[in-house]
């Protein structure tokens, strides 16, 4: 028996000793580095001396970002070493636990660059015969490279941080002229993030991927589909999408994830070589999303036809350099179903189907005071299942132009 008795620290549960998800909670004022153990939060301040001085200089820090700066090796350590002082049968020195419920989750890391891809056909076929019903929903590069763009890194809030609607020019149909005024097309994306870290490279192959991906973490990119249908050609996203995008307070190790390990969707052809890997690297997480407490949908990882690897390997293969800290998110997730899209643009096929909620409500798109929630679960050594946590967040009126 481990001497963390808490609910939902056990080999049955997400968020149990498999996972060990690492955050930033607040102890007695101060940030401090910590572990979630079931629903309860571990600072690993307090456990300085326990880990030894190595160990020690990472964990008496006010982010994650000098961990994450490490290389993979250390980050092996310092989970091997959790791993064990989680498993003992009495509390080393210094441990304390926090009922996750008494804390307010801060964003763990500086976010350097942000990217955000469209790895989903499914998702990007759906978009392209709702946006734009004459051309084919797909371009001739997306099977051949994963589609990208660079976002706002600086507007990337932790989950449960409120989301304002946001104001912007959008041209309403029928109309020649744009109007300015509040979003009334505001959307979800459901994506699953990956954090940064090691050293800084260009240049990164598939193989070494591994190397510089710290963790994952499930991410919202909130989406104004009247203001970004509006604004989008020739150059892609823009206002529309740059008002918040929701990252999950706790980023699950990359390790956690051996077991969920699946090959990305063939392709139709050949890749590029620099695309190419050797150890697939898709993964079978499956997502949840929640309107104001209905499940409206359950994207399947798995769908997805772009890996990280091959994400990384892309995005730095014109010598572009990865830092310690930068995001790049998947893409929406959509699977083949109407219950599997990652979007209410895409569940309401356009708003042309509205969604009925548990208490009788209907939506297109989402209202003042709506709540989104995701959350996503994988395979697991030895049955068990791996949680990754939620990315929430509410939705708060226009603020007076
Ligand atoms: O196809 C388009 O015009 C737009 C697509 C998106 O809004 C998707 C996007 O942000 C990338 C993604 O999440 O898959
Ligand atoms: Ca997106
Ligand atoms: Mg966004």
């Amino acid at each position: 028996m481990t001497w963390i008795d808490v609910p939902g620290f056990h080999a049955d549960a997400p968020f149990g000793p498999q996972t060990l998800p690492y955050g930033l909670v607040r102890v007695d004022g101060r940030p401090t580095p910590a572990v979630r153990v079931g629903d309860h939060a571990l600072p690993l301040r307090g456990l300085a001396d326990v880990l030894g001085p190595r160990l020690a200089e990472l964990v008496v820090q006010d982010s994650l970002d000098p961990l994450l700066a490490c290389d993979a090796s250390i980050w092996r350590e310092l989970r091997e070493r959790l791993r064990t002082l989680t498993a003992e049968s009495t509390a080393p020195r210094g441990a304390r636990l926090i009922p996750l419920g008494d804390l307010r989750p801060s964003l763990p890391f500086t976010v350097g660059d942000y990217v955000d891809f469209y790895s989903s056909r499914h998702h990007a076929e759906n978009v392209g015969r709702i946006l734009r019903p004459d051309s084919a929903p797909l371009l001739p590069n997306w099977t051949h490279l994963p589609v990208g763009y660079h976002g706002r890194s600086g507007t990337v809030v932790v989950s449960g941080t409120d989301v304002v609607r946001p104001h912007g020019q959008r041209r309403p149909p029928g109309t020649e002229l744009p109007v300015f005024g509040p979003s009334t097309r505001l959307d979800i994306e459901a994506e699953v993030g990956f954090v940064c870290g090691g050293a800084v490279a260009g240049g990164v192959s598939t193989a070494e991927a591994e190397d510089h991906v710290f963790g994952v973490a499930l991410v919202n990119d909130w989406s104004a589909r009247d203001i970004q249908a509006w604004e989008y050609q020739p150059l892609g996203p823009f206002l529309g999408k740059s008002f918040a995008t929701s990252i999950a307070a706790w980023i699950t190790p990359l390790a956690a994830f051996d077991h969920a390990r699946v090959s990305p969707q063939a392709p139709p052809h050949d890749l590029l070589d620099y695309l190419m890997e050797d150890r697939p690297a898709g993964l079978d997480l499956r997502l949840e999303i929640s309107w104001n407490g209905t499940v409206v949908s359950r994207p399947p990882f798995a769908a997805m036809s772009w890996s990280f690897a091959q994400q990384l390997a892309h995005l730095s293969v014109n010598g572009a350099t990865v830092r310690p800290g930068d995001l790049f998110a998947s893409g929406t997730v959509s699977g083949p179903l109407r219950a599997e899209r990652g979007s209410f643009l895409e569940l309401s096929w356009g708003g042309a189907e509205p969604i009925e909620l548990a208490d009788g409500a209907r939506r297109t798109f989402l209202a003042d005071g709506d709540s989104v929630v995701v959350t996503a679960t994988a395979p697991g050594p030895n049955g068990s299942v791996v949680g990754l946590a939620e990315v929430a967040g509410t939705v708060r009126p226009a603020a007076s132009a």
